[in-house]
């Protein structure tokens, strides 16, 4: 039994690989499928504006890494490289950064980018727990505001609850936050999405499987639970309230 503050919460804040959707959809679909194209993908459309974007992007963040000294990343000079090898560079960062499952912006926005295709395509589906899905139309149909906050990019939000294996849920979720707004074991990210939804931090519910963001939420004065479900790593013992089956949570 999930008690919550009498008074009650106004909006939902929620976490996506874990909580909303499998950790295993994320790890054995969405990153494989970038994975396995991510190669064929930049050399045939290495010449295409918005890829360039994206291209800056790693580069900016590979030569900002070994400048911090770290060992995988690899220069990049886009003025001097040659196509080619600039495109070698770009893919082993792609490639190393992938292996580390880093949460890092370029990254994450080249991801979403390129799933896009998967999800229009009818390639990819997003994976949902039913639950999930019966307690988010449950939430907007009493009055009660859903958010994603995410490490994926807004974009690859927006395709995964867009394009999900229970039609399209864009209808009930009111606005998308990724590491944009901040990381997400701050404190102080949690603050700035409770300011933009123009809401105190307590009136916001925030669910997640990972209990470092759960802290940092708390810190920030929200309701929290934690996501419990099958592939999540355990929590163990833990001050915070649980939920396994998001309908238990009360309104
Ligand atoms: C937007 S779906 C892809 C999820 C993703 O890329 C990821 O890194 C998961 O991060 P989360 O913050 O949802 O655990």
């Amino acid at each position: 039994m999930i008690t919550m503050a009498t008074d009650g919460y106004d909006a939902v804040l929620l976490d996506i690989e874990g909580t909303t959707t499998p950790i295993s959809f994320v790890h054995d679909e969405l990153f494989p499928y970038v994975a396995r194209s991510v190669a064929e993908f930049l050399e045939a459309r290495w010449g295409e504006p918005e890829v360039q974007a994206h291209v800056r992007a790693i580069a900016e963040q590979a030569n900002k890494d070994v400048a911090a000294g770290i060992a995988d990343a690899v220069a990049v000079d886009l003025a001097a490289d040659s196509a080619e090898e600039a495109r070698r560079k770009v893919l082993a960062n792609i490639e190393w950064q992938m292996k580390a499952d880093r949460k890092i912006g370029a990254l994450k926005d080249l991801q979403g980018y390129m799933w896009k295709f998967g999800f229009e395509g009818g390639e990819l589906r997003g994976a949902m727990y039913p639950d999930a899905v019966a307690a988010m139309k449950r939430w907007a149909g009493a009055g009660r505001k859903v958010y994603i906050y995410s490490s994926g990019s807004v974009e690859a939000q927006k395709l995964i609850f867009g394009y999900t294996t229970h039609g399209s849920l864009l209808g009930l979720i009111s606005g998308y936050y990724d590491t944009k707004v901040g990381a997400k074991i701050d404190a102080s990210s949690y603050a700035a999405i409770a300011a933009d939804i123009g809401l105190a931090p307590g009136r916001v519910l925030f669910v997640s499987d990972n209990v470092n963001e759960i802290r940092a939420a708390d810190e920030a004065g929200m309701q929290t639970v934690v996501s419990v479900r099958p592939g999540n790593t355990p929590i163990g013992e833990c001050a915070f309230r649980q939920s396994s089956d998001f309908m238990d949570i009360p309104l």
